[in-house]
């Protein structure tokens, strides 16, 4: 176990065999709970009631998870510290490294899925008698699987965790104290997920030693890594600790609308919701300026959540005079809900390669066209030519999953690249999406013409520098927790919008009416 490092556990992903992998999916909708984890969760506490491991390796062909949504800072050294004694009493995996770690979360996960769905073929599929089987076998099983299926929650997109958060000021400057540097905490705002200190150095040379010792806090405060940046007063430094999952408080669509009504409607801008900073403030940006944004983040980051709030914001403030959209998603199924909107670019998404490629071509052409416009009426912009009263929307593509039609035709890429360098002046922006940030995918040309980012959670390091060009997004703590860089700007924390798929259908079915 000396080889585990629980920050590096939570930073990692985990996966199970394909058998099981399925299973899992199963479970999670026969007993109507959110995500796959909840069930993994309930497959592995199984099996660790149950003795040795079955010899025999388990394929590792299943979907991966983030830690974070298996374990959180709190249980993370309890499920290790299980899994660990299981292996030292039963035999198994041995548990040393995070590769024996992995290993051991896959047989767990494996064995824990086969035996829930024997149990639940056992109970006739019916709910009740399944539940009880459960309680019977008293497995770990998390408060959300006591709900029925479609039992209601509070229904809205703004959710409270179910603790307070707490003021741990006297813990940080013991900790602190610990690690050999002296402090004084003078006060602690919470935000929605962090809380951030503001904390006197009463040693100034101490600074860089905090810099270093952000893991070493991390753990010390059974935290998710901290982060230090400097305070608003001489010596004095903000630490940003993020707290337990229980304490969140989810930004709502309700939050985006009221900043959308609130803002102002100037037609020359493409104001766009972000979410909140790490103390609450909403974030908004122009994309007109931006020019153009590249969202990268891993599986299940909150990608997509993040596309609509960007879809969203752009649809309230603008009508179809002022704004199209256009849509490319090779996943098919992301920009469903938009699909009957009058702003839609050629009236269509394009969900196959060919039609990406030509929708691609056209938007290259009506970029020339502008600039021929331009030219003949004696102006340099969009905002110009429509002083001079040329009715010309905005155009935003919006590409989800970019590295699908980047790999599958090596056209696309050329023509993404062209948009890139020419198509702000003719109101055309760009917001490229990727799950699989490498660089192969986003060209130096490509990146060096996309100045704004905004990174969600990563697996490595390597991923947050293609999307950031610096590291950070492998520490965040998933769903919607971001770093943004907006052109010329240095990056900031922000925490995304939480809009459910039914809550942007009712929103778009609204513009339509
Ligand atoms: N801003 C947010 N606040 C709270 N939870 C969020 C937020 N964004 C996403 N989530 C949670 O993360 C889950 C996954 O989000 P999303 O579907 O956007 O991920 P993704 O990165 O697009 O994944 P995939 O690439 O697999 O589609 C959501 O269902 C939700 O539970």
């Amino acid at each position: 176990m000396s080889d585990i490092d629980l920050q590096q556990v939570l930073g990692s992903r985990y996966k199970t065999s394909l058998e099981a992998d399925g299973y899992t999916d199963q479970m999670r909708q026969h007993l109507a709970l959110e995500t796959k984890a909840q069930v993994a969760r309930l497959a592995i506490g199984r099996s660790l009631a149950m003795g040795k491991l079955p010899d025999g390796a388990i394929d590792g062909q299943g979907r991966d998870i983030p830690a974070t949504s298996l374990f959180s800072t709190e249980n993370v050294g309890a499920w290790v510290g299980l899994l660990v004694a299981h292996s030292l009493t039963n035999g198994g995996p041995v548990i040393d490294s995070m590769d024996g770690l992995r290993l051991a979360i896959r047989a767990h996960w494996h064995r824990g899925a086969l035996s829930l769905w024997a149990d639940w073929k056992a109970c006739e599929e019916n709910y009740d008698k399944f539940i009880e089987t459960l309680v019977e076998r008293r497995s770990d099983m998390p408060e959300v699987v006591r709900k029925k299926p479609g039992a209601q929650d509070n229904g809205g997109d703004e959710q409270e965790g179910t603790a307070a958060p707490e003021d741990a000021s006297a813990t940080l400057t013991k900790a602190l104290n610990e690690l050999g540097i002296k402090v004084q905490v003078k006060d602690a705002i919470h935000g929605p997920r962090i809380t951030r200190y503001r904390v006197l150095l009463l040693n100034l040379a101490d600074s860089a030693k905090l810099e270093r010792n952000m893991p070493q806090l991390g753990l010390a405060m059974n935290s998710a890594l901290p982060t230090v940046a400097n305070g608003d007063e001489a010596k004095t430094v903000f630490i940003d600790l993020p707290r337990p999952k229980a304490t969140w408080k989810t930004v709502g669509i309700e939050r985006l609308r009221e900043w959308a009504h609130s803002g102002s409607r100037d037609p020359s801008q493409l104001m766009v919701y972000a979410g909140v900073s790490v103390t609450g403030e909403d974030i908004g940006f122009d994309l007109a300026s931006a020019p153009h944004l590249l969202v990268g983040g891993t599986t299940g980051s909150g990608k997509s959540v993040c596309l609509h709030s960007l879809l969203l914001s752009l649809l309230l403030r603008h009508t179809p005079d002022t704004l199209q959209l256009a849509l490319i998603d090779p996943k098919q199924v992301e920009f469903q809900p938009y699909a009957k909107l009058p702003n839609l670019y050629r009236g269509e998404i394009a969900t196959e390669i060919p039609v990406a490629k030509e929708m691609l071509t056209e938007l290259a052409v009506e970029m020339d066209a502008r600039y021929g416009i331009f030219n003949r009426i004696g102006v340099n912009n969009i905002v110009e030519a429509r002083r001079k009263g040329q009715a010309m929307p905005y155009i935003v593509v919006f590409i989800e999953e970019m590295a699908d039609l980047v790999m599958q035709d090596k056209n696309i890429e050329p023509l993404i690249a062209r948009l890139a360098q020419k198509a702000r002046a003719a109101g055309i922006h760009l917001v490229l999406a990727t799950q699989r940030p490498d660089a192969k995918t986003f060209s130096g040309l490509i990146r060096s013409n996309i100045p704004s980012r905004i990174a969600l959670t990563v697996q490595r390091g390597s991923e947050s520098s293609i999307i950031l060009d610096e590291t950070g997004a492998e520490n965040l703590l998933g769903a919607g927790d971001m770093l943004m860089r907006l052109s010329g700007e240095s990056p900031k924390r922000a925490h995304g919008v939480f809009v459910r798929l039914e809550s942007v259908i009712q929103a778009v079915g609204a513009l339509m009416k």
